[in-house]
């Protein structure tokens, strides 16, 4: 088995009085492709945000590679160099091109040199397709464009894991394929994925895991053909018979 890279023991967050993550442990394998899926409001992207620091956890502890992230041992943004994370709104910098989109970061939180922080940028951006566009600013783009953009500036940093919020939730229908082919292709390579998502399809046959979450608890957690064709929770049964009425996994 593959090293552990995260793991999320007993975490719950709050809202006020709104409990919305409840006693969530689970890990994450160097290589695994995990998906997250579930009804809007079961917590899902509070999860995700709270694994990149985005939220502060209520209660509860979140290891990387054996060492708390919420204990001080280090920054946010150092722990989010390791721990990318793609948002469903592309979030690029309007005023930029697509490669400086990618090199930014690298050179102001890796102090990594003009020259070496392009290279890295332009094979991200060959890995996802997009080095025709170097030059063009995201509103020339479209939105399954910027998305993929916004990958290759996530792959720039040289995560561990990337983190995917519903990336394709904001796309027209005709790019969100584009950015799920995308996606596969990374899976293939080995890149360790975390991704919020209600592509049933993606999930079923990308993934090595599926997590069905509701009202802030993993109900069930395991490999795509047990959780989508042999699900044991009458919670996750319901879930995905009121998906398959309201669209189609082929
Ligand atoms: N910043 C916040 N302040 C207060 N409540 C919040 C905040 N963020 C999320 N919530 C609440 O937490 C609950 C879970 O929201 P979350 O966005 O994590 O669900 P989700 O499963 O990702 O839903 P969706 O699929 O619609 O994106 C919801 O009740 C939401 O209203």
């Amino acid at each position: 088995m593959n090293e552990v890279i995260l793991e999320v023991q007993h975490l719950e967050k709050k809202f006020g009085e709104n409990i919305v993550l409840k006693d969530i442990n689970f890990q994450v394998r160097a290589g695994e492709v995990i998906s997250i899926i579930g009804s809007s409001g079961s917590g899902k992207s509070t999860l995700l945000r709270c694994l990149n620091l985005l939220e502060e956890p209520t209660n509860g502890n979140i290891l990387y590679r054996d060492h708390s992230i919420l204990d001080g041992d280090f920054s946010p943004t150092e722990y989010r160099t390791k721990i990318g994370m793609v948002f469903q709104q592309f979030n690029l910098f309007k005023n930029m091109n697509a490669l400086k989109n990618c090199t930014i970061g690298q050179v102001k939180i890796l102090d990594r040199s003009k020259g070496e922080a392009e290279k890295i940028a332009l094979e991200n951006l060959e890995k996802v397709g997009m080095e025709p566009y170097i030059d063009a600013r995201p509103h020339h783009l479209s939105g399954g464009q910027q998305q993929r953009v916004a990958i290759a500036r996530a792959l720039s940093m040289n995560p561990d894991i990337l983190l995917f919020d519903e990336p394709t939730s904001a796309l027209d229908p005709e790019t969100v394929g584009e950015v799920l082919e995308t996606m596969r292709l990374l899976a293939e390579k080995g890149l360790t994925m975390v991704v919020v998502t209600h592509e049933m399809a993606f999930a079923r046959d990308v993934s090595s895991r599926i997590m069905f979450m509701d009202e802030g608890v993993i109900v069930e957690s395991g490999p795509p053909e047990q959780v989508i064709n042999h699900p044991e929770h009458e919670r996750t049964k319901s879930f995905l018979k009121r998906y398959l009425t309201e669209s189609t996994v082929h």
